[in-house]
């Protein structure tokens, strides 16, 4: 059984899209890789790139902790393990990189063992993990997840992205933990406000799910989070207000942030024009910030399995042509 070793690819994810707060999730064409076997000795951990730096190599290492979770909850020991990770998506930027972490840790670790736990288990387990649904469900199951989690268990419904829409992100040099954005937020809101991000995020998912990208405009605006989050990042407001001036369908901050994010029409002319109006903005307030363009992700984490002593290029060799680093 533990012969094996498993490599999963994994999809970042953003989430709210705006209204929808810890319910709408999309998952990204930007990736993690997590190779694991199980170790006969004592427990390595590999992580490569730049985008891992700080990032605990000891058994206090997220993916190993979640690694053993699935362990204990299919019954089975495999006490010590060789990791190795490698990530192009950013830490702590609201690009979903803890979500990533979680889910490629939950689906590797369950394919080594010859998968005991179900797709579902590991959805209630990595939301308990995370908090909240939105992140997890889009790396999980890939595409747009509209998701509801009251504490015991989750529930999704998972929708197919448009073909022509496009993912434009400008990701901050500086880093925003989600738990410090998620103090931001009041403890309690105006029932004017819940009443607009009902009619918002309603109509965000309808516009997904019937293909009419016209809506996205309109229905991609909150009141429950963003305006609390404005402070961290200086020009994200006038973002926000003036994107669909420069040609994108709505803006949005990426989960907690300081990633904000456009949805654009694949085929629109103006898509220069608006990369250079959210960094000129940002530039603007002192914020330098780089940008990717990206698709939406239609598929969740892909999963190779190998035989151990099956001759195999090394790790980084194996990923190379995929990463974008
Ligand atoms: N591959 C990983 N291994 C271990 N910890 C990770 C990994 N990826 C992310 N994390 C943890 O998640 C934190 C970032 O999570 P969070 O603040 O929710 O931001 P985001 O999920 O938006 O990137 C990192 O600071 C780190 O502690
Ligand atoms: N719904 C959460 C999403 C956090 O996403 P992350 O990618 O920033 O971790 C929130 O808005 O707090």
């Amino acid at each position: 059984m533990t012969e094996r070793r498993v490599i999963v690819k994994v999809p970042a994810s953003t989430a709210n899209l705006g209204p929808g707060f810890d319910t709408l999730g999309m998952a990204l064409s930007l990736y993690a890789w997590i190779e694991l076997a199980a170790s006969e000795d004592e427990t390595v951990i590999n992580l490569y790139g730049s985008g891992l730096e700080g990032v605990p190599r000891d058994k206090s290492n997220l993916i190993y902790k979640v690694a053993q979770l699935v362990f204990k909850e299919a019954g089975v020991a495999v006490p010590e393990l060789h990791i190795s990770m490698y990530s192009d998506i950013p830490l702590t930027r609201g690009l979903g990189s803890s979500a990533s972490a979680i889910v490629g840790a939950l689906v590797a670790a369950n394919a080594l063992i010859g998968s005991p736990l179900t797709e579902d288990r590991l959805f209630q387990l990595a939301t308990k993990l995370e908090g909240h649904p939105d992140n997890v469900g889009a790396s999980l199951f890939g595409g747009i997840v509209v998701s509801a989690w009251d504490g015991t268990r989750a529930e999704k419904v998972r929708l197919e992205p448009h073909p022509e829409l496009e993912v434009l992100v400008a990701i901050p040099a500086f880093q925003l933990a989600t738990e410090k954005a998620r103090h931001a937020l009041p403890k309690e809101i105006a029932m004017g406000d819940a009443v607009f991000n009902v009619g918002c995020s309603s109509l965000l998912v309808a516009a997904f799910a019937s293909g009419q990208l016209e809506l996205i405009g309109h229905a991609m605006r909150d009141r429950l989070h963003q305006p609390y989050r404005a402070a961290f990042i200086p020009g994200m407001a006038e973002i926000l207000e003036k994107a669909t001036e420069h040609g994108a369908l709505g803006t949005a901050l990426s989960g907690a942030g300081p990633t904000l994010l456009a949805l654009v029409e694949a085929s629109s002319p103006r898509k220069d024009e608006l990369e250079q109006f959210l960094l000129a903005t940002l530039r603007r307030e002192g914020i330098e910030a780089k940008t990717l363009w990206l698709k939406p992700c239609a598929g969740g984490p892909e999963v190779t399995t190998l035989v151990r002593d099956e001759v195999v290029p090394a790790f980084m060799e194996r990923i190379k042509g995929e990463v974008k680093a």
